[in-house]
C-alpha cells in the first residue's frame, strides 16, 4: 500500500502560510496584484482560470481577470502585455495557455517582463534557473518539489526519472531535481526500453499526456510516483498519466489525480505573486 501524497492539504497549508504573509504585507500598505489573461473559452483553461481566482481571493491577493475574445491579434495582446508590464500597481502577470493558433505563443512570453513573470515561463526565467539564479520557478515543477519535500521524501542522490521533456515541466523538473541532488535521466518519445529507464527510478515523473500510460510494470517496487497528467479516462472522468488502481499497490508513495499536483501548481503561482513583492 502506497502513501497517498495529499496535494491538496500540502496546497492548502501553503496558501495558509502565504495568507498571514499577504495579511502582514497590507499592515505595510503592500497590496499583491496578479493579473490573468485568457484569450477564448477554452473549457479547461476557464477551469483552470477560475481555480487561480478563487485562490489569489482566499490568500488575498487582488486578481485583475481579462477575458478577451477568441479574435483577439497577437498585437492587441501583447498591447495589452505591455501595458500591465509598466503598471507599477501590477505584480504578476499571467498568459493562460494554450493561446489561440494565430497567437505566437513565444513571442507573448517573450513579451512579459522577467520580474512579472510569475509563471516562470521567460527564456530569461528558465536561463535563471539552468544556472541557479535566482527568478522565477516554473509552478508545477515547484509544486512537485515542495509535495517531496513536504512529505519527507529525499531527493539527494536518488535515481530520478522524468517522461516528458515539455518546456513548463520536464525540463524545469530536471533543473530542480538536480539543484536538490538528484541523478536525473529524462525520457521521451525517442527512449529505446523506456522501461528500463523507469524501472531504476526511485522518484518518477510523469508528465506525457496520455491517458493511464504507467502502468504497474514500469516501476520499481517502493518507487515514489507523480503524476503530472490531467487526462479524461473513457467515461469523462479526470484522470492523470499513471494508471492508478495498478500502480498504487506496488508503489511506496503516490499523488492521485484529481487532488495531487493541480492544487500545487495553483499554490505556487501564489508563492511566486508573494515572494515577488516581499523581496
Ligand atoms: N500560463 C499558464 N500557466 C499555467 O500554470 C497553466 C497554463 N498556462 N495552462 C494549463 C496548465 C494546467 N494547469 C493546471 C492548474 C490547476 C489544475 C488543478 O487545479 N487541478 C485540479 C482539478 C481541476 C479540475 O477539476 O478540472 C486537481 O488536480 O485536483 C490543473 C492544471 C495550469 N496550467
Amino acid at each position: 500500500m502506497a502513501k497517498i501524497i495529499d496535494g491538496k492539504k500540502i496546497s492548502q497549508e501553503i496558501k495558509d502560510e502565504l495568507k498571514e504573509r499577504v495579511a502582514a504585507l497590507k499592515e505595510k500598505g503592500v497590496e499583491v496584484t496578479l493579473a490573468v489573461i485568457q484569450v477564448g473559452n477554452n473549457p479547461a483553461s476557464t477551469v483552470y482560470v477560475g481555480n487561480k481566482k478563487k485562490a489569489c481571493a482566499y490568500v488575498g491577493i487582488r486578481s485583475l481577470a481579462y477575458e478577451l475574445p477568441e479574435e483577439t491579434t497577437e498585437a492587441e495582446l501583447l498591447e495589452l502585455v505591455e501595458k500591465l508590464n509598466k503598471d507599477d500597481s501590477v505584480n504578476g502577470i499571467l498568459v493562460q495557455l494554450p493561446l489561440p493558433n494565430h497567437i505566437d505563443e513565444d513571442k507573448v512570453i517573450k513579451t512579459i517582463a522577467p520580474e512579472k513573470d510569475v509563471d516562470g515561463f521567460h527564456p530569461e526565467s528558465v536561463g535563471r534557473l539552468s544556472i541557479g539564479q535566482k527568478g522565477f520557478v516554473s509552478c508545477t515543477p515547484a509544486g512537485i518539489i515542495q509535495l517531496l519535500k513536504r512529505s519527507d521524501i529525499e531527493i539527494d542522490g536518488k535515481e530520478c526519472v522524468i517522461i516528458g521533456r515539455s518546456n513548463i515541466v520536464g525540463k524545469p523538473m530536471s533543473m530542480l531535481l538536480l539543484r536538490e541532488n538528484g541523478t536525473v535521466t529524462i525520457c521521451h518519445s525517442h527512449t529505446k526500453d523506456l522501461k528500463e529507464v523507469t524501472k531504476r527510478a526511485d522518484i518518477l515523473i510523469v508528465a506525457i499526456g496520455k491517458t493511464k500510460f504507467v502502468t504497474a510494470d514500469y516501476i520499481k517496487e517502493g518507487a515514489v510516483v507523480i503524476d503530472v497528467g490531467m487526462d479524461r479516462d473513457e467515461n469523462g472522468k479526470l484522470c492523470g498519466d499513471v494508471d492508478y488502481a495498478d500502480v498504487e499497490p506496488k508503489a511506496g508513495a503516490i499523488t492521485p489525480v484529481p487532488g495531487g499536483v493541480g492544487p500545487m501548481t495553483i499554490a505556487m503561482l501564489m508563492h511566486n505573486c508573494v515572494s515577488s513583492v516581499e523581496e
